[in-house]
């Protein structure tokens, strides 16, 4: 019998070859897969034995005079290839005593040819084991008999091994299902005849009964375990597959009044026919006693076959091995980006279509279709910043212009009652963003009361000034007539022209560092130019010095009175020469030193206005858009947008509505809080960020960081 992968248990009959084979009651049909089995019919102790003269038993097969291959090609080994892909398989001997189960799964030891199921598998998972290259595999043993109820390790005599100590085998069930053998020892075997040495080491010490039927008849179950692990080299080592080959040698049914069993052998055979009849119970129902044995075997071979299995692949994920893996991944990616980033750390420029889907991202970012810009290179990161300084500019222009026609309209309220907004409103201002506002200085130096106070009188003004000279005015913006939410939020439109600002100031110090970089690198590079020049020279004029001394050596020397050398026109040129060439060299050297730590200077600054550039925008974000339902609604009825305003300017706006529906409530205390709260947090973490490298800054809005610049608490009064 085998079980296999698809969900069928197969079963297969072998007849062993005797001269006494019963024809006339068993016939093998011609589909060599259906056996009819005839009943004698007669009386025993008066009882019909049956009623029914003959039984069909369908199988998997019907085999007689088979060679020893033929019934492993024919059971066997899909079972054994099935579990190089992770499936587990069973194959089982069940029979009467003497019918051929241990030929059958051992074989006759001293035969090659006669070798059974249990070698040829052995081989048979060697020789796979080689083909498959792209794995490596690991092969253990293990050989349980099970005699008289009690297990034995018939391999506890081999070493090493894992074994348990006590040497006390107990049947355990394992986590995900399935049973095992606590205690049972597992031996490791590289090659095949490692393993047919315990295959016959565990059969030596098996123990063999004298019988009545059988002088070498089995008095105990055996199984013999292949297991097998298999890793993939080129998949993830994470993953590897485990299966079990379960070659299982039956002790021999038989009936005790047959056998003449005495004493031990007959406690032996109760307890196999105990265990075998339990194995009949558990497969299906209790074996019919009262037929023939063949037939008894028939019964339960052919109920077997009904048994529906769900075999499934034993694929095991080492932990250890899967953390590392995700670690090599994290740090792949980290190092492709750093890469890519210090690859393209150069001035290139981006083409125009790149340009255009840097634009795309940063609107579809600002809109919120996309959750973030990924990061591909500097001249990219440097993009984004322009792109959303291009968006924030847009910005401010549309907002000039609404200005400009509001303060229009303000102004000729200014007219019939100048009193009424004194000190609110300044003098126009001729130039940038100050359109009808109050001049800036003014605006910065008005104390907070002073300035609720000018509002409350505005509030209480305004509108009637307004309708008084140009009722037709609350039409134009319906949302916005009242003069003290107005003025509200002009005051909150200092926001955006200090970031900007700012910004222009930073991007200025940005361009003037870059231009003295540039000029800095170009005249290093003049410099070792210069160097490298002078250096040939030296090395030229020394070794013409060299030959001339030479010839003058060869041709002999002119000495002066006192007998010195003396130095012809020609060398004493040539030593003028080096002389100069060496000084020059010096200075050179010299100069290209400093002009390298200036370099290295200037470079440093450039770093740092463009991480500032990168930190300011991170706050002007996070101060602009990531603002607080509250706040958002507050906003939904005027002018001002997200992006426009910051969070503690939106709530002094909630304060000053004076429709009463956002005064200030325990509600909007408590948010106040929160949101410091939440600020000095990012402030904290946006000072330590600010040292950082500006890729720290991609990614999701949760991840931008505010700038230590924006120190300003959110008022609640
Ligand atoms: N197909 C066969 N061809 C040749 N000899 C066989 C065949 N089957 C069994 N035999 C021989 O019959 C004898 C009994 O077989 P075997 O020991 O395998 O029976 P068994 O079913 O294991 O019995 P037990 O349950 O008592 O252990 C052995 O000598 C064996 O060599």
């Amino acid at each position: 019998m085998m079980c296999s992968r698809d969900s069928t248990v197969k079963v297969f009959i072998r007849f062993r070859p005797t001269d006494k084979f019963a024809h006339e009651f068993i016939e093998c049909l011609p589909d060599q897969q259906t056996l009819r089995v005839q009943s004698r019919k007669g009386f025993r102790k008066g009882k019909t034995i049956s009623p029914l003269s003959s039984w069909l038993f369908r199988l998997n097969g019907v085999m007689e005079n088979v060679s020893q291959e033929d019934i492993y090609h024919r059971v066997a080994r899909s079972v054994v290839q099935e579990a190089f892909s992770g499936y587990n398989g069973t194959i089982m001997c069940f029979g009467q005593t003497g019918a051929g189960k241990t030929y059958t799964m051992t074989g006759a030891a001293e035969t090659y040819a006669q070798r059974g199921i249990i070698p040829r598998a052995i081989q048979e998972v060697f020789q796979e084991a080689e083909h498959r290259a792209d794995y490596s595999f690991s092969v253990h043993l293990s050989f349980l008999e099970i005699y008289n109820e009690t297990l034995l390790d018939l391999l506890s005599s081999i070493k090493p091994g894992k074994t348990s100590k006590s040497g006390i085998l107990t049947v355990v069930e394992e986590p995900g299902g399935g049973v095992s053998v606590k205690g049972l020892s597992l031996h490791r075997v590289h090659n095949e005849e490692e393993a047919l040495n315990l295959l016959f080491e565990g059969e030596m010490n098996r123990i063999i009964g004298e019988h009545a039927l059988n002088k070498q008849s089995s008095r105990s179950h055996c199984i013999f375990t292949i297991h097998i692990e298999s890793r993939s080299h080129t998949l993830s080592d994470a993953k590897y597959i485990t299966s079990k080959l379960n070659l299982v040698d039956l002790a021999g049914s038989e009936r005790l009044s047959k056998t003449g069993s005495e004493g031990q052998v007959q406690t032996e055979a109760m307890y196999i026919n105990k265990s075998l009849s339990f194995l009949e119970q558990v497969i299906l129902a209790l074996a019919d006693r009262h037929r023939e044995h063949q037939l008894s075997t028939l019964r339960f071979a052919s109920r077997m076959k009904c048994v529906q299995t769900k075999p499934s692949v034993n694929e095991h994920i080492d932990p250890v091995v899967q953390k590392l893996e995700k670690e090599i991944k994290f740090l792949k990616e980290n190092l492709s980006r750093f890469n890519t980033l210090t690859s393209q750390v150069t001035n290139e420029m981006l083409s125009g279509t790149e340009v255009a889907e840097v634009r795309s991202q940063v609107q579809r970012y600002l809109s919120g279709s996309l959750d973030e810009i990924p990061i591909v290179s500097v001249p990219q990161i440097q993009e984004v910043f322009e792109q959303f300084k291009k968006v924030l500019l847009e910005q401010q222009e549309k907002f000039q212009e609404r200005l400009s026609s509001k303060s229009i309209r303000d102004e000729t309220a200014m007219n019939t009652a100048p009193s009424a907004i004194e000190g609110s409103v300044g003098e126009v201002e001729g130039n940038g963003y100050g359109l009808g506002l109050a001049k800036s200085s003014q605006r910065h130096l008005q104390p907070k009361a002073k300035g609720r106070k000018e509002k409350q009188t505005s509030r209480k003004e305004g509108p009637s000034c307004l309708s008084a000279e140009n009722p037709s005015s609350h039409n134009e913006q319906p949302q916005n007539t009242n003069a003290p939410n107005t003025l509200a939020q002009e005051s909150l439109l200092q926001a955006p022209e200090e970031e900007l600002t700012r910004n222009h100031e930073i991007n200025r110090i940005l361009k003037e560092n870059k231009s003295v970089l540039y000029e800095r690198t170009t005249q290093l590079r003049r410099l070792s130019t210069l160097i490298n020049d002078t250096k040939r020279n030296i090395d030229r004029i020394a070794s013409e010095l060299r030959q001339y001394r030479e010839q003058r050596q060869s041709r002999g020397e002119f000495v002066s009175p006192e007998a010195e050398p003396v130095l012809e026109e020609e060398e004493l040129y040539l030593v003028m020469q080096l002389k100069d060439l060496k000084s020059r060299y010096r200075r050179a050297y010299d100069d290209m030193t400093s002009t390298k730590a200036e370099v290295s200077y200037c470079q440093h600054l450039v770093n740092q206005c463009r991480t500032r550039l990168l930190t300011e925008f991170e706050s002007w974000y996070n101060e602009s858009f990531l603002l607080p339902t509250e706040v958002l609604s507050v906003l939904k009825d005027g002018v001002l947008r997200p992006g426009h305003i910051g969070v503690d300017k939106a709530l002094s706006l909630m304060e000053d509505d004076p429709r009463g529906l956002h005064q200030p409530d325990a509600e909007t205390t408590s948010a106040a809080s929160f949101y410091n709260a939440y600020k000095r947090t990012l402030q904290r973490r946006g000072s330590r960020a600010v040292s950082q490298s500006p890729e720290s800054a991609k990614g999701s809005r949760t991840r931008i960081k505010v700038s230590p610049l924006l120190s300003d608490e959110v008022n609640t009064h």
